[in-house]
């Protein structure tokens, strides 16, 4: 859906058809009317002078062109400005409301993409690159959507007017400004390509920086205790010291692009005037004063318009840069792609049969060949020394990594053929893997936040931390830090299984169950886990055995 530029926009469009319409017709309007006011002035010189102009009578189908007398053309004259006023407004409004609903939609789209991921995608680029980015790019996408769409086409379409409205006083005049701004454009638009190779360096040099701070932040503790300040403060003077010099070649095409605009502007007026001197020795050709007033007029006040559009190649160039960045982001391999579907899990037996699994930037694979299956509520523990693959096993079940060949399946469901969704309201994990998140305690163990589950949090909470000291006792209001930073490890465990237990999910899966826990809390736990045993599938994964409790069946990693 969100394949290119023009289907985002086409999208959007769609769905926002009144307010483009509204914003649009404001602007034609606005328009409109500011050609207007030059013209009443030639009507005004008419009026004070005397003087009359066949050339303003072509505009008399415009009510003050007939005004008899200065007080009515006043009375027109002021109803001209304040409904100028008000179109002005509802258009700048309607146009900045356009960029503003255009970016909401995509800057929400984003974040959901984001999240939506696969394992692969973050793995192979860095999560950081995915992290707290694409400001700059969504303002560029607004300016877009705002200067280089709306705003522009109203502003060819009032340049064309005028150019019209001047072809009335004098056509081959209008030719000549038609002319001007054709050769304009194509002087701008070559300057604006090369401030477009260097408009890509520079932002891909700052998304660098970005994410260099990023990576170094994260790893603060690590900066910090093994004294890295100064190596990190040369990589990055180095990355600045690059930026700086596109920062210098930027500098010097926008200058000339700044200065060249108002010289072509003034260029312009230039040739007009010299146009005007040639034809005035012709006595045919001669404008009257009140026409070659209204003439000026039109002319200055198509000044900033005219600035404006020429520059808007390089709105259009960088916006193109972010859409392109947007869209690779949409195109990235995404989870739930398959629908979801209601699938209770309990009776199921889980079988991985012939997996093979290696991460993409390893040299040999976790898992060769490997087969295992898991009978509906029952307890297995998977046995298995650090790296003999324990998480893998996880992320794999859960969806959050696929085999590479074989295949895994709960009962008759292959899980290649169900969506992540589906897979994951079936099993619940207490496992290091999957830290706390949320701002307190209860919003690190409850999804639903609902009443009746906030009494049912309480009580667990109370039943799980009963062997614990006072001082460690956690309330459903204690703040947990970032990703539980404040807790100990004994409070994060015991927070995880509250998490796990209060899904009542028909698939269990814990990884060293006991580790972290004092010794009663530990009996607590198992005795909590004998009396779910016959209802849920349990698998424990850990790299010893774990005693006092009933294990069907031990698998070697
Ligand atoms: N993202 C990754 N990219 C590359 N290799 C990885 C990645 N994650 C894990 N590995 C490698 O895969 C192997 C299995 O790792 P895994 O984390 O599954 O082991 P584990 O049994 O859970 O270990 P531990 O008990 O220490 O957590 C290890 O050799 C590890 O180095």
């Amino acid at each position: 859906m969100l394949s290119n530029k023009w289907s985002i926009i086409k999208n959007f469009g769609r769905k926002n058809i009144t307010l483009v319409i509204f914003a649009f017709l404001m602007g034609l309007c606005y328009n409109i009317l500011t050609i207007m006011i030059p013209i009443s002035i030639g009507k005004f010189y008419e009026l004070s002078f005397g003087f009359s102009s066949h050339r303003l009578a072509a505009f008399k189908f415009i009510p003050f062109m007939d005004a008899p007398d200065f007080s009515s053309f006043l009375v027109f004259f002021f109803s001209l400005v304040l409904l100028r006023l008000v179109f002005e407004y509802f258009n700048r409004y309607g146009i900045a409301l356009v960029g503003e609903r255009f970016t909401k939609r995509l800057r929400e789209q984003l974040f959901i993409n984001q999240l939506q991921l696969t394992m692969g995608v973050y793995d192979n680029k860095g999560i950081g690159k995915y992290l707290l980015r694409y400001s700059g790019d969504l303002k560029s996408i607004q300016n877009y959507m705002r200067n280089g769409l709306i705003r522009f086409l109203q502003d060819v379409f009032l340049l064309l007017i005028v150019v019209i409205a001047i072809g009335y006083f004098d056509v081959y005049l209008a030719l000549i400004i038609a002319g001007c701004i054709f050769i304009s454009s194509i002087l701008l638009w070559l300057i604006n390509k090369a401030l477009y190779e260097v408009s890509l360096d520079r932002r891909n040099s700052r998304s660098g920086m970005l994410t260099f701070v990023n990576t170094r932040l994260r790893g603060i503790l690590t900066l910090k205790a093994f004294n890295k300040y100064q190596p990190e403060e040369k990589r990055y003077q180095k990355r600045s010291d690059h930026l700086y010099t596109i920062g210098k070649r930027y500098a010097k095409i926008v200058s000339l692009l700044q200065a060249i605009i108002p010289a072509i502007t003034y260029a312009m007026l230039g040739i007009i005037m010299l146009y005007v001197f040639i034809s005035a020795k012709n006595p045919d050709k001669i404008l009257s004063g009140s026409s070659l007033l209204v003439l000026i007029l039109l002319i200055i006040s198509i000044l900033p318009v005219l600035r404006r559009s020429l520059r808007v190649s390089i709105v259009w160039k960088l916006g193109e840069i972010s859409f392109s960045k947007l869209i690779d982001i949409f195109s990235l391999p995404k989870e739930n792609q398959l629908p979801f579907a209601h699938l209770v899990l309990n009776q199921e037996e889980i079988v991985f049969k012939d997996v093979y699994f290696g991460y993409p930037n390893a040299s040999k694979p976790v898992f060769k060949n490997f087969g295992l299956s898991i009978s509906a509520k029952s307890t297995t523990l998977l046995q298995g020394r650090s790296g003999t693959g324990k998480s893998t096993f996880i992320r794999l079940i859960l969806k959050l990594m696929s085999p590479s060949k074989g295949s895994i399946s709960i009962g008759n469901h292959c899980c290649s053929k169900l969506s992540e969704k589906t897979i994951r309201k079936n099993i619940a994990i207490v496992s290091k893997d999957f830290p706390l998140y949320g701002k307190d305690v209860y919003e690190a163990v409850v999804y639903n936040r609902k009443d009746h589950n906030k009494e049912k949090a309480e009580l667990l909470l109370e039943h799980l931390q009963q062997h614990e000291d006072k001082q460690n006792q956690l309330q459903l209001e204690s703040k947990i830090g970032d990703l539980g930073a404040n807790l100990t490890s004994g409070q994060q465990k015991i927070l995880m299984y509250c998490r796990a237990l209060l899904t009542k999910k028909p698939i269990l899966i814990l990884e060293e169950p006991l580790k972290e826990l004092n010794i009663k809390t530990q009996q607590l736990i198992l005795q909590l886990l004998k009396s779910i045993q016959d209802q849920t599938t349990l698998i424990l994964l850990d790299d010893h055995e774990v005693k006092g409790f009933t294990i069907d069946k031990v698998h070697y990693l």
